[in-house]
């Protein structure tokens, strides 16, 4: 689905990944972990096309990253920021039905069609009570939920998401990062999503990318890569893992007082 080719990132005179060469499949779930500062929201926007490479290449299909038509990518890929803020009185229904103007081509108005999916995306996000609201009115956990609702609203292959549970409380946090999950075992989507939980991000994905911050990067399938040795040195933290009901956990080794 995505694949790097030698892609390097840097900023100023400082490398963040060196040589990364990762091939992404349809219906694979990634999480990229990393400790602050490593460069993993730097990655993800390069994936989203939305920065350029400082090395090698980034391909969508078959095809070169910067070779795909705007309208033509923003079906193939939908891409959440860690961030945002919203400086007009947008309705929430307004803005998720912003998500479907790739497919628009010359047509203006959304149809019914994308009402629908604009509808069915806000109910999955349990926010459709929220429709009518101006965006600037809500709390931060609900605009996160409207922002992914808009993500999945634009129905692309390609999920990148930096930080999907910012700001969501528990039973969102779960409850999201399982219907991404789903959403690539069921229908064969890829998501690439960066995340600090680590028992979260072990239950849900297929494969992780560590990033170590100075070029160094490790990716493979999940229970290669999420080792304690290995976790521990890229995040500069001693880690264990327990095994509980069937599931790793993973916890910080607290340091002897
Ligand atoms: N425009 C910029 N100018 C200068 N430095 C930048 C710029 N953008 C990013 N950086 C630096 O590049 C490094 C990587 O940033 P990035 O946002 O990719 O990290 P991250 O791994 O996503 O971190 P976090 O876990 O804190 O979100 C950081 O040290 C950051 O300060």
């Amino acid at each position: 689905m995505i694949s790097t080719h030698n892609l390097c990132l840097k900023v100023g005179q400082r490398l963040l990944v060196d040589d990364l060469n990762i091939r992404v499949g349809e219906g694979e779930c990634w999480s990229v972990i990393g400790r602050n500062g490593a460069g993993k929201s730097t990655l993800l926007r390069t994936l989203a096309g939305l920065r350029s490479a400082d090395g090698g290449s980034v391909a969508i299909g078959a095809r070169a990253l910067a070779d795909w038509p705007l309208p033509a990518l923003a079906r193939q890929r939908a891409f959440l920021a860690q961030s945002r803020s919203d400086a007009f009185a947008y309705s929430v229904i307004e803005t998720v039905l912003s998500a479907r103007h790739p497919y628009h081509g010359d047509r203006y108005w959304e149809g019914s069609d994308d009402h629908a999916m604009a509808l069915r995306a806000l109910e999955e996000m349990e926010v459709a009570a929220l429709a009518e609201r101006d965006v600037r009115t809500l709390s931060g956990g609900e605009r996160q939920r409207v922002a992914i609702a808009a993500m999945l609203a634009q129905d692309t292959p390609l999920l990148l998401l930096d930080e999907p549970a910012n700001a969501l409380d528990l039973a969102h946090q779960v409850s999201i990062m399982a219907l991404l999950a789903r959403r690539c075992r069921e229908r064969n989507k890829t998501v690439v999503m960066i995340g600090h939980d680590l028992t979260l991000a072990h239950r849900v994905s297929s494969h992780a990318l560590l990033l170590m911050g100075d070029g160094g990067w490790l990716a493979g399938p999940k229970d290669e890569v999420m080792r304690a040795d290995l976790l521990g040195a890229y995040l500069g933290h001693p880690i264990d893992i327990i095994e509980h009901a069937g599931r790793s956990i993973f916890i910080p080794i607290e340091e002897q007082q």
